[in-house]
């Protein structure tokens, strides 16, 4: 068949027929695959073409003929381009079913697992305003310092003001800095010229103590005429501020924060709680960013568990502590590491903080640590294990098989990166037997969730 010669701005009438995992409408026109924003399966639509690659293009929605019976009419289209809530037009029980189909097709295809009973999405009570954590670029938008998000897969600044799905004090305290930095007339950062001082502020506020942390991540440590001033502004406007911190990065790379932190007010973390457990968070370490969704999630691993007093746990990628220190009264030992030596210092200080005397933390890789307790004769009767999104190296699943333990207690933010972990567990003996999800992100395509992997021979 001949393929049309499609160009850009040409329009057509098509269906939306699929929605990709990352909630854009695929639209097929003569088998040739488009990707639209903000339209959904079911939908009928005359699409004006954007793009044409070699083998999928990009579309825009010119107009809708027919509507999803699922459509959140009344999105701010940002909160899409952005990715800030890109199934924010999707229903949210529409979204919970879509996470869980994700699953189902990850298992089948990456896993062979047809038909795993995957259960229903936990879904949150709190589906807006709940991130506790934002990390906001800043750019100058026609001569003037603006804070908002990327468009997406660019680094095109978006002016935002009300982020949708973050605590609103975190919105506030973002505004607030960004009028104060205009009127002290603060460079924000170029990335072509790589001038400019201020590159992002990353606010944070804890769920249940209120207290906020704010890290301004700079080029240098030199501060702007009018900080002072600005600082005790800021402070007597949000009196639950605890801490201010500079973070000086210079790096042309994409990792936000660079290595180097100076407390400009107050101390370098702040508290919170979680199952009734108290942890100090640094501003370098990993905390879940939606505290009552990581609660369920954690409490759910424990129940996979099904804990005994006398069992040695271990719990890889450990942050903070929290899941460690969450179970340790109820198990013998916990041993937990982590590559981020400021998260491994809080682990130790939360572990005292709780009145522990159970818990060992190390700084290093999983991958490298795990085969040393081995070789030290730790014996563990679970491993949890909750690594980023690139999921488990294969050495340590090797390692953490050969450990015998009786369970392994998997928690994935990434079901594609799990499916693939899940062969390899199971290529060691270990049988994937339960996946709960829990939704920590509704608006988004992000998805979180909990398994469990039972031993079913000897290696
Ligand atoms: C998803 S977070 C989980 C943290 C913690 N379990 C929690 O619930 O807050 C993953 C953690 O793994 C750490 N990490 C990344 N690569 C690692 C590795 N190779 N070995 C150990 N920790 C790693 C990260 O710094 C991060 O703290």
């Amino acid at each position: 068949m001949d393929m049309i010669n499609f160009k850009k701005n040409e329009i057509f009438e098509a269906d939306v027929i699929d929605l990709t995992h990352e909630g854009q409408g695929v639209v097929k026109i003569e088998h040739f695959p488009f990707f639209v924003d903000n339209a959904l399966p079911g939908e009928r639509i005359m699409m004006r073409v954007l793009k044409v690659g070699k083998s999928f293009g990009f579309g825009r929605v010119e107009q809708f003929l027919t509507q999803s019976e699922h459509r959140v009419n009344g999105v701010n289209l940002d909160y899409l381009r952005t990715g800030i809530a890109d199934f924010g037009h999707l229903s949210y029980e529409e979204q919970l079913k879509f996470k869980q189909k994700q699953v189902c097709q990850l298992l089948t295809k990456t896993a062979h697992k047809e038909k795993f009973p995957v259960s229903n999405v936990i879904p949150a009570d709190r589906t807006l305003a709940y991130r506790n954590k934002a990390q906001v670029p800043v750019r100058d938008i026609d001569g003037l310092l603006t804070t908002g998000f990327f468009r997406k897969n660019s680094h095109t600044l978006i002016p935002v003001e009300n982020f949708y799905i973050q605590a609103p004090e975190i919105d506030a305290v973002i505004l607030f800095l960004r009028d104060e930095f205009r009127k002290i007339t603060v460079s924000s950062y170029d990335e072509k010229t790589r001038q400019g001082w201020l590159r992002n502020i990353v606010v944070r506020k804890a769920y249940y103590s209120s207290e906020i942390m704010i890290t301004l991540v700079v080029t240098a440590d030199k501060l702007p005429k009018g900080t002072d001033r600005l600082l005790s502004a800021l402070t007597e406007k949000f009196p639950n501020i605890k801490s201010v911190q500079l973070n000086i990065n210079a790096d042309t790379g994409s990792f936000i924060l660079g290595k180097k932190f100076k407390v400009l007010y107050g101390q370098g973390y702040i508290t919170d709680t979680m199952l009734g457990k108290t942890f100090q968070i640094s501003a370098p370490a990993f905390y879940q960013v939606n505290t009552e969704q990581a609660e369920k999630l954690y409490q759910i691993a424990y129940d996979f568990a099904d804990l005994k007093a006398t069992d040695v746990v271990i719990d890889a990628y450990s942050g903070i502590g929290t899941i460690g220190i969450g179970m340790a009264d109820k198990v013998h030992q916990i041993y937990g590491m982590e590559v981020i030596p400021e998260a491994v210092s809080d682990a130790k200080h939360n572990a005292r903080l709780n009145n522990l005397s159970n818990t060992h933390y190390e700084v290093g890789t999983a991958e490298a640590i795990l085969p040393k307790w081995l070789k030290a004769g730790i014996k563990p009767d679970i491993v949890f294990v909750d690594p980023p999104r690139k999921g488990l190296d294969e050495t340590f699943i090797r390692a953490a098989s050969e450990t015998q333990a009786r369970a392994i207690i998997y928690i994935s933010c990434n079901p594609a990166t799990f499916a693939r972990d899940v062969v390899r567990f199971e290529e060691q003996g270990y049988q994937l037997d339960k996946v709960q999800p829990v939704d920590l992100f509704p608006q988004t395509h992000h998805i979180e969730l909990v398994a469990n992997f039972i031993k079913t021979s000897a290696c």
